[in-house]
């Protein structure tokens, strides 16, 4: 008889032989049924949960910060924003705008200090834009000054000052939240930046599993921060040796949970522009007439620069002298290597009270890791090509770049890059000179450690500096230790849901199945 079993089994009645004594239906299966369809009912439940709770547009809670960058030779205001449910949470601050302040650093505005103060007008203005309006009272600001003020302040603490109070009465006038203006030490410039690079590249993030294992130190190493300004330049890492020779480069943080012993020396003078005026002061003391030939700019080229200028800074006021002159008259000679001896007068190699010293006997221990340069030293090895964003060129091919970019006559320097500031194209030669020098000599970076140097602007969306982590230390945004973390991240967590839910109600319906398998297809019945 050919029986079509789905049908006849759906309908089929109980079908044992006659006689045999139907056995009692056990109440085991639906004991079991009962629990597993509260089972499913349940997976159900959490599966509709999980979708819904993920799926509400929950309001985004995004907090502002502002920080002006005092430098020597310009200021910018940065606004900084992050998520405020996660704001204890590594990377998680970003820069969303960048404003140049017109005009010269704030320490320019000696003899007209107000000017400082109105200098600020527009960047404010800028930031009164990007920041919505119901939350600029509680966006906090920082202005920091750098070493452009820390050489006035040497000058005449009084003016700088009164620059700094003026200053800092425009940012009291604004609709944001004053949180001071200050003239941050070398340490502190160099301490900043070696966080505010650590911590956009993630070199503080522990994955969520390794806090189970805090025994485990963190994956990442940290990265060198190397800062090149106008008036000071600053070395920041961690070495080798724990042990550090003198206390005064000696910086100790505990970050996320991990402490770091960190080395830093930040050499006033020894910006750009200061290392120039140190330079042109040393040359003028063998010189006879006004008339200086210098091989650190392109031939063809020529300068005026007032005598009592070059002298006007602590930088230089050792190297005073008398001269019958009051206008030095530079003429470029184009000549690296001529320009390299000039300029390595400027680093004293000779005494040193330590172990190992960089140069005027400071304390260095030796280098470590790599190590990200920013600020002037990118903006002047990226305009020469030699900042690759993978790894920088070869030492030797840096300074035959250089060899040849400063043997270039002046005139075709300037057709090459009309588009280029004059003040900085006139100076990339020494620029580009005077950073070889104080990495190779200076520094002592060899042939082989010079490779893990990377020339950086930013990371990411935000400027490589000190001032995002200058910020993150006052809003006290990096803790010491680890916040809890969830061992999952938000979508590791919903997979996690979705995934344990499919895999119940699969075995919810497999139990189904099981239990409520058609008579007819159990053993032994048909
Ligand atoms: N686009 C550029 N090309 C070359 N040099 C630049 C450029 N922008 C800024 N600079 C130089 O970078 C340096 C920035 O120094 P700054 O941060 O103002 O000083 P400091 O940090 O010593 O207070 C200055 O020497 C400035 O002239
Ligand atoms: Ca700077």
């Amino acid at each position: 008889m050919d029986v079509d079993t789905r049908a006849s089994c759906q309908s089929l009645p109980y079908s044992g032989s006659a006689g045999a004594k139907p056995k009692m239906a056990s109440t085991k299966p639906k004991m079991a049924v009962l629990i597993l369809g509260f089972l499913f009912v349940l997976a159900v439940i959490a599966l509709i949960t999980v979708a819904v709770t993920q799926n509400q547009r929950l309001p985004k809670n995004i907090k502002y910060g502002i920080v002006l960058d005092a430098g020597s030779s310009h200021t910018n205001l940065y606004v900084y924003t992050w998520p405020a449910e996660k704001e204890n949470d590594t990377g998680v601050v970003q820069q969303v705008e960048v404003c140049k302040v017109e005009g010269p650093g704030i320490s320019g505005y000696s003899q007209a200090v107000q000017n400082a103060s109105r200098s600020l007008q527009h960047c404010l203005e800028r930031a009164q834009e990007v920041v919505p309006q119901q939350q600029h009272q509680e966006t906090p600001v920082y202005l920091g000054a750098t070493a452009g003020m820390r050489l006035l302040s040497l000058e005449n603490r009084h003016v700088a000052m009164e620059v700094l109070s003026a200053v800092e009465n425009r940012l009291r006038s604004s609709p944001f939240n004053f949180q001071g203006a200050r003239i941050i030490t070398g340490q502190e410039e160099g301490a900043y930046g070696w966080i505010t690079i650590n911590y956009l590249l993630g070199s503080f993030k522990q994955s969520g599993w390794l806090n189970f294992l805090p025994k485990l130190t963190s994956i990442k190493e940290t990265v060198g921060a190397l800062d090149l300004g106008g008036a000071s330049t600053q070395i920041t890492f961690v070495p080798e040796q724990e042990q550090s020779e003198s206390q005064e480069n000696s910086l100790h943080f505990r970050l996320y949970g991990k402490s770091y012993n960190v080395y830093t020396h930040s050499f006033l003078c020894y910006g750009k522009d200061q290392a120039l005026r140190m330079k042109l002061v040393r040359d003028l003391q063998n010189a006879e007439t006004a008339r200086l030939q210098d091989p650190c700019f392109h031939t063809g080229y020529e300068r005026n620069v007032s005598i009592r200028d070059l002298y006007a800074s602590p930088c230089t006021a050792n190297y005073k002298q008398s001269l019958a002159f009051p206008q030095l008259h530079v003429v470029g000679s184009g000549d690296y290597q001529a320009c390299q001896t000039r300029i390595e007068e400027l680093f004293n190699k000779t005494s040193c009270p330590y172990s190992k010293c960089s140069f005027n006997g400071i304390f260095q221990p030796p280098l470590q890791g790599h190590f990200g340069a920013f600020s002037a030293f990118y903006f002047v090895m990226n305009f020469l090509n030699l900042s690759a964003d993978s790894s920088p060129a070869p030492l030797n091919s840096a300074i035959s770049t250089m060899k040849n970019f400063c043997s270039r006559p002046w005139s075709e320097v300037k057709a090459a890059y009309p588009q280029v500031k004059e003040k900085y194209l006139s100076e990339y030669c020494f620029s580009g000179t005077y950073i070889i020098s104080l990495l190779k000599t200076g520094y002592e970076f060899s042939l082989e450690t010079w490779q893990q140097i990377q020339f950086l602007g930013k990371i990411g969306s935000s400027d490589a500096g000190w001032t995002l982590g200058y910020m993150l230390n006052l809003t006290n945004m990096i803790p010491a230790e680890q916040p809890l973390m969830r061992p999952l991240s938000h979508a590791g967590y919903v997979g996690l849901m979705v995934l344990s839910s499919l895999v119940l109600v699969g075995a919810l319906l497999l139990g189904w199945c099981i239990f409520r398998k058609p008579r007819c297809l159990r053993k032994g019945i048909v």
